[in-house]
């Protein structure tokens, strides 16, 4: 199946996280897209109820293409830690609570290692998931997905980025993603498919609906 093609024009960036905001802008800037953040345009956040990273960008992506009449392109991410079970995965945002604590999310990712008495670098294998959803106001939509696998450190190094990104050290690193800069931690270029979720999963989606 191919995907249907974009071309240009305006885009709903369908999120309300500041720091994932300018992480699409970024990845979208090249395609020479006139890029409107979800935010700005005042529509709601809608309730993630999905039980699947897919089925929330979905879901945040039709709720904006509706409103607004333009295709969106929504995100859905969050950290899987192996040695939780996969948790806090979709519920990322959610565990750091209403005043979005990273802080505290991060250290209660920490103290639940600790409690399984995950202290060599194997037993703190993380995984971040971004699932990209486009949706069209006519309803059509195209889905992709996005990994980068890496183990957790404590305590959380670097100050760039956004939410866990401290924590968290990409397999064959030495830097967290708190101590890369942007082009560092979208590590396009040339011969290169990205390095975090969301580049990845920016990579499936420019190549199947942006430059075929
Ligand atoms: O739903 P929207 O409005 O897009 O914003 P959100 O912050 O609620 O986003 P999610 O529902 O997708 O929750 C994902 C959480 O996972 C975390 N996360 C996702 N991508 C990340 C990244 O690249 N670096 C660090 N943390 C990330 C981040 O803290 C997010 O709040
Ligand atoms: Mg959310």
């Amino acid at each position: 199946m191919t995907a249907r093609r974009l071309a240009g024009g305006r885009l709903v960036v369908a999120t309300h996280n500041k720091g994932k905001l300018i992480e699409i802008e970024d990845l979208v800037r090249p395609y020479g897209f006139d890029a409107v953040s979800a935010g700005s345009l005042g529509l709601p956040e809608p309730e993630e109820t999905g039980t699947t990273f897919e089925a929330n960008a979905e879901l945040k992506a039709r709720a904006a293409a509706e409103a607004s009449g333009l295709p969106a392109l929504a995100d859905d991410s969050g950290l899987a830690v192996t040695a939780l079970g996969g948790d806090p995965g979709i519920y990322s945002a959610r565990w750091a609570g209403p005043d979005k604590d990273f802080g505290r999310a991060m250290r209660n990712v920490e103290e639940l290692l600790q409690q399984k008495g995950a202290v060599a670098p194997e037993a703190r294998h993380a995984y971040f998931v971004a699932a990209l959803c486009l949706a069209w106001p006519d309803g059509h939509i195209e889905t992709f997905r996005g990994e980068v696998h890496g183990t957790l450190v404590w305590p959380p190094r670097g100050d760039l980025g956004f939410g866990y990104d401290p924590m968290f050290l990409p397999e064959g690193e030495t830097r967290t993603f708190g101590e890369m800069t942007r082009e560092e931690k979208h590590g396009r270029g040339p011969g290169r498919d990205g390095l975090s979720h969301r580049a990845r999963a920016f990579s499936l989606f420019a190549r199947a609906c942006l430059e075929a």
